[in-house]
C-alpha cells in the first residue's frame, strides 16, 4: 500500500520559460492577450499532467499566476488601490493586473504615470511578492473567477484539483494596512474578508472540489497573541461555512509556540514542513485531533539535494505509528516554485554531480517512492532496490573527494583576529579616501550594472552556442564597456562603474568561477514577474582558482582618470542566492567564500582600483524568520562580510550595496559591516527608512536611491532634489551620495539616459544650495 501523496504548488514559468517570454512579448505589444492566455494554458496543462503522471493524488491548481499568487489574492478580493481607477465589485481585467504589478510610465502615457505595489521578499526566499495594500475604507468582493475557472479546467482534462489559496490570515498580515496601528485595521477587515473567503470556497465546493489548499505560512512566524487570535476566530468562521474540506499548509520554518495553534483549528488536514521542523512531526501528530489528516513535507522544496529516504521515511514511520496510514500525507516541505523544473535539461552537468541532485519533476518522483516505502508493510523488491540506490547515492556524496579540498579548509583556520576588520576606524580611513579620490559633496554614482539590452545577451548567447569567438564576444564586450565609460564621463558621474555587460548575472558569474560550485543550463527559478535567476549549486569546498572580475575592472580603469568602481557580489548574497550544500553549516560556505572574496578585492586594489562595491542585497533575506535566531545569524553573516572586505588600505574605499527588504530591523548589523559608503533602496518605503535614520544615526557614508529604478515611472530631477533634501535633514550632506537604487541591467537605455541627467542634475542643484 501506498502513503496519500500531495503537492502545495509547481513551477508556473515553463521549463523553456515559455510564461517568461509571452509576458515580455505580450507587454511589448508583439502578441495578443489571447496568445498570452493561450500559453499559460498550456502551461497549467503541462504541469497538471506531469503531477498527474508522477502518481500525486492532491494535484494544487490556482498555484499558476500571470505575474505573483499574492497579487492574485489581492485582484481576487478586490483589494485594488484607488490609483488603478477600478469600480469596486467589478471584475479586475488583465491589464489592470499588470499594472499593479509594473505601474505605468509618465513618459510614454498621456495620463500621470502610477505607481506599481511595493515588490517585497516572500520570506527568506529569493522570490518577491507585491504587497496588497489596505486602506482604510477598505471594502472587498470577488473580483476575479481565477480559482474557478483553473478548477473546471483541470477537470475538462480529467484531473481533479485542489485549489490553492493564500489564507485570510497570511493575506492580510503580508499586507500594508495604514494608520496609527495597522493591527487595528486589519482586524476590521479580517471580519468583512471572511465572508467573501467562504463565498468563494462555496462555489469552488459547488463546483466539484473535495478539498481546498488554504497557505498560512505567517503560522511559521513570531505571532502576537491577537494575531494568534485571528487564526482562530478565522477558522472557527470558515468551519461554519460550507466549504470544501480544508487543507492548511504551513511552510519554511517551525511552528514553535504557534504549534498548540495550528493543532487546534477546526481544519480537515494540516501540512507542515517537515525539512525546516522534523523535530515538530512528533508533536504536532500528538496535538492533532483523530478526524485531522497530516501532510508531512519531508522532500525539500527550497533545495535541489536527492532526498536522504532513510532520514525521510524515520520521520515518516514515527508519524505513521502514531496517526496512521490512513492519515498520512507524503508531499515536498513547500511549493515547488522554488525549483528549476527538471534535470532531463542539463546535458553538460557532471555526471556525479548530477546523481546527487532533484528538481521539481525528480522530487514529485521522489515523494510518490516515499509514499510506497512508507506506506509498504512487507519486503519489495521494487522498493529495496529503489532504498538501496538512495543509500549508496547519499553516502557516496558524503565521501566524495569532489567535496572536499583541504587547502581551503586549512585557509579557513588560519584566519586571525585583525582579518575581520579594517586596521583604522572609518573617522580616519574617510580622509584618506578624501584626499586620494577627491570628490565633491553629493557624489554621483551608479550600482553596477547598466541595461542588459537584447544585443549584450543575444551575444553572449551566440559566444555560448559558438557562433561567436571568444575573441568576438571579448571585442564586444570591449565596445559596450568603452561606451558605457565614454557616457558616464560626458554625463559627469563622479565614481563610475564598467557595467557588469560581461555578466549573465550577479551570483550565477561568480558561481560560474569558483571551485566547489556547478552551474546548470537550464535551471531557472522565478524571481517576480517575468525575471527567473539560474541560482549555482555550491557542492563543495569553495576556493578561488583564478581572478573573476580583475580583466573587465582594470579595462575600464585604463580608459579614465575617473575612479571606476570594482564591482564585487557579497559572501551573504552568494550563499543565500545559490542552492547550498547541506552537509555543513551556512556560516562555514559564507566564510569561505568571503575568502575567494577577499583575495579578489586584493586583487582589484593591487591593479589600481580605489573604490570596491560588494554587494548584499540578500543580507536582509537571509535573517532568519523567528526573532530568536536573528542574532546568531546577524554576527556570523556581518563576520563573513568583514572577512571579505577588510583587507584593503585605508585610502581604498568600500562600497556595499542592498536592494528589495526593509533594513529598520537591521540597521545596527548593516552599520557593523563597517562599509565605507552603502547605497540603498529607499524609493519604494522611503519614509520607514527615513525614520529607521532619525532613530539610529548612521555613521558612513550613504547614498539612499532617488530613483526607484524598478519602476519604469523616471522621476524628474525636482522630485530626485526633493528626496535628496529630505534625506539631508536626517543624514548629514557630508555624508551624502546620489545614486539609483539598484542596478540598471532591467531597464532600458532609453530611459537610463534621462534619468541619469536627471540624477546629475539634481546633485549638481544640491551642491549649488550647500555650498551657498
Ligand atoms: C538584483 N536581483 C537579483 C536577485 N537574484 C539574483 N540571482 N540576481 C539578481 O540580480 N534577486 C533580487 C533581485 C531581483 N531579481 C532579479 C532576478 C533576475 C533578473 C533578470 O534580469 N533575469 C534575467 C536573466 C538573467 C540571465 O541569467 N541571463 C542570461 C541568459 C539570458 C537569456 O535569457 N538568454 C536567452 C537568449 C538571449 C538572446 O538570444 O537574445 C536564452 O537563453 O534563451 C544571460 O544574460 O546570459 C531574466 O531575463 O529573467 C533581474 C532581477
Ligand atoms: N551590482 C548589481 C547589484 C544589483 S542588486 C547591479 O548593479 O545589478
Ligand atoms: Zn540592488
Amino acid at each position: 500500500m501506498s502513503l496519500k501523496t500531495h503537492n502545495l504548488g509547481y513551477p508556473r514559468v515553463g521549463a523553456r520559460r515559455e510564461l517568461k517570454k509571452a509576458l515580455e512579448s505580450y507587454w511589448a505589444g508583439r502578441s495578443t492577450q489571447q496568445e498570452l492566455r493561450d500559453t499559460a494554458a498550456a502551461l497549467r496543462k503541462a504541469h497538471w499532467i506531469t503531477q498527474r503522471d508522477a502518481g500525486i493524488e492532491w494535484i494544487p491548481s490556482n498555484d499558476f499566476s500571470f505575474y505573483d499568487q499574492t497579487l492574485d489574492a489581492s485582484v481576487l478580493f478586490g483589494v485594488v488601490p484607488a490609483r488603478f481607477a477600478h469600480s469596486p465589485g467589478r471584475p479586475v481585467d488583465l491589464d489592470t493586473y499588470f499594472t499593479m504589478a509594473r505601474g505605468i510610465d509618465t513618459e510614454n502615457h498621456a495620463t500621470a504615470g502610477v505607481a506599481a505595489l511595493e515588490m517585497t521578499k516572500w520570506f527568506d526566499t529569493n522570490y518577491h511578492y507585491l504587497v496588497p495594500e489596505f486602506a482604510a475604507g477598505q471594502t472587498f468582493a470577488l473580483s476575479s473567477s481565477k480559482p474557478l475557472e483553473e478548477y473546471r479546467e483541470a477537470l475538462a482534462l480529467g484531473i481533479k484539483t485542489t485549489p490553492v489559496l493564500l489564507g485570510p490570515v497570511s493575506f492580510l498580515m503580508l499586507g500594508k494596512a495604514y494608520g496609527e496601528n495597522p493591527d487595528d485595521l486589519k482586524e476590521m477587515l479580517l471580519r468583512d474578508l471572511l465572508p467573501i473567503y467562504a463565498d468563494l470556497l462555496g462555489q469552488l465546493k459547488s463546483a466539484g472540489a473535495e478539498w481546498a489548499q488554504i497557505d498560512e505560512p505567517c503560522l511559521c512566524l513570531d505571532l502576537t497573541d491577537r494575531q494568534r487570535r485571528w487564526y482562530d476566530d478565522a477558522y472557527r468562521m470558515l468551519a461554519g461555512a460550507d466549504t470544501p474540506k480544508l487543507l492548511l499548509a504551513t511552510y519554511f520554518g517551525e511552528l514553535r509556540d504557534n504549534l498548540p495553534l495550528a493543532c487546534r483549528l477546526p481544519i480537515d488536514g494540516l501540512h507542515i514542513d517537515a525539512v525546516r521542523a522534523p523535530q515538530e512531526v512528533e508533536r504536532v501528530c500528538d496535538g492533532l485531533r483523530d478526524d485531522v489528516l497530516l501532510s508531512v513535507g519531508v522532500v525539500d522544496g527550497r533545495n535541489i539535494w536527492r532526498n536522504d529516504f532513510a532520514r525521510s521515511l524515520d520521520i515518516l514511520r514515527t508519524a505513521r505509528e502514531s496517526i496512521g496510514a490512513d492519515r498520512l500525507i507524503v508531499s515536498p516541505s513547500c511549493s515547488l516554485l522554488h525549483s528549476p523544473y527538471s534535470l532531463k535539461y542539463e546535458k553538460a552537468m557532471d555526471a556525479e554531480i548530477k546523481s546527487w541532485l532533484a528538481f521539481a519533476e525528480e522530487k514529485l518522483g521522489e515523494v510518490k517512492t516515499l509514499a510506497r516505502l512508507a506506506g509498504a508493510d512487507g519486503a519489495h523488491s521494487e522498493l529495496d532496490a529503489a532504498l538501496r540506490e538512495n543509500r549508496a547515492m547519499i553516502a557516496a556524496r558524503r565521501t566524495s573527494a569532489r567535496i572536499h579540498d583541504g587547502a581551503a579548509q586549512a585557509r579557513l583556520a588560519m584566519v586571525c583576529e585583525d582579518d575581520w576588520r579594517r586596521a583604522t576606524p572609518f573617522a580616519e580611513r574617510v580622509k584618506a579616501q578624501q584626499a586620494h579620490l577627491n570628490l565633491p559633496l553629493f557624489p554621483t554614482t551608479t550600482i553596477g550594472s547598466f541595461p542588459q539590452t537584447a544585443e549584450v545577451r543575444g551575444a553572449r548567447a551566440r559566444f555560448k552556442s559558438g557562433e561567436l569567438s571568444a575573441e568576438q564576444y571579448d571585442a564586444f564586450l570591449e565596445e559596450q564597456t568603452r561606451d558605457a565609460v565614454r557616457w558616464q564621463e560626458e554625463l559627469g558621474v563622479d565614481v563610475l562603474v564598467h557595467g557588469e555587460f560581461e555578466r549573465n548575472d550577479m551570483v550565477e558569474y561568480f558561481g560560474e568561477r569558483l571551485s566547489g560550485f556547478v552551474f546548470t543550463q537550464n535551471g531557472w527559478v522565478q524571481s517576480y514577474g517575468s525575471r527567473c535567476v539560474k541560482p549555482p549549486v555550491i557542492f563543495g569546498d569553495v576556493s578561488r582558482p583564478a581572478p573573476m572580475t580583475l580583466r573587465w575592472s582594470e579595462f575600464a580603469q585604463s580608459l579614465t582618470k575617473l575612479p571606476m568602481k570594482g564591482m564585487l557580489t557579497g559572501p551573504i548574497t552568494i550563499l543565500q542566492w545559490s542552492f547550498v550544500r547541506d552537509d555543513q553549516p551556512r556560516s562555514v560556505t559564507a566564510r569561505q567564500i568571503a575568502l575567494a572574496l577577499r583575495d579578489e578585492v586584493r586583487d582589484l586594489e593591487a591593479s589600481g582600483i580605489s573604490v570596491i562595491q560588494i554587494d548584499e542585497p540578500a543580507l536582509r533575506e537571509g535573517l532568519p524568520l523567528r526573532r530568536a535566531d536573528r542574532d546568531a545569524y546577524l554576527d556570523w553573516a556581518v563576520a563573513a562580510f568583514r572577512l571579505a572586505s577588510s583587507g584593503v588600505r585605508d585610502q581604498t574605499q568600500i562600497h556595499t550595496h542592498m536592494c528589495y527588504c526593509d533594513f529598520n530591523d537591521i540597521i545596527q548589523s548593516i552599520a557593523d559591516l563597517d562599509a565605507d559608503v552603502i547605497s540603498i533602496e529607499t524609493a519604494r518605503s522611503q519614509s520607514e527608512l527615513l525614520e529607521a535614520f532619525a532613530q539610529f544615526q548612521y555613521p558612513n557614508d550613504i547614498g539612499p536611491g532617488v530613483w526607484d529604478i524598478h519602476s519604469p515611472r523616471a522621476p524628474s530631477a525636482r522630485e530626485m532634489l526633493a528626496l535628496l533634501q529630505s534625506y539631508a535633514e536626517v543624514v548629514s550632506p557630508e555624508r551624502l551620495w546620489v545614486n539609483p537604487d539598484c542596478g540598471l541591467k532591467t531597464r532600458g537605455w532609453e530611459e537610463v539616459r534621462p534619468a541619469m541627467r536627471h540624477l546629475i542634475e539634481c546633485a549638481r542643484e544640491a551642491r549649488r544650495k550647500w555650498e551657498q
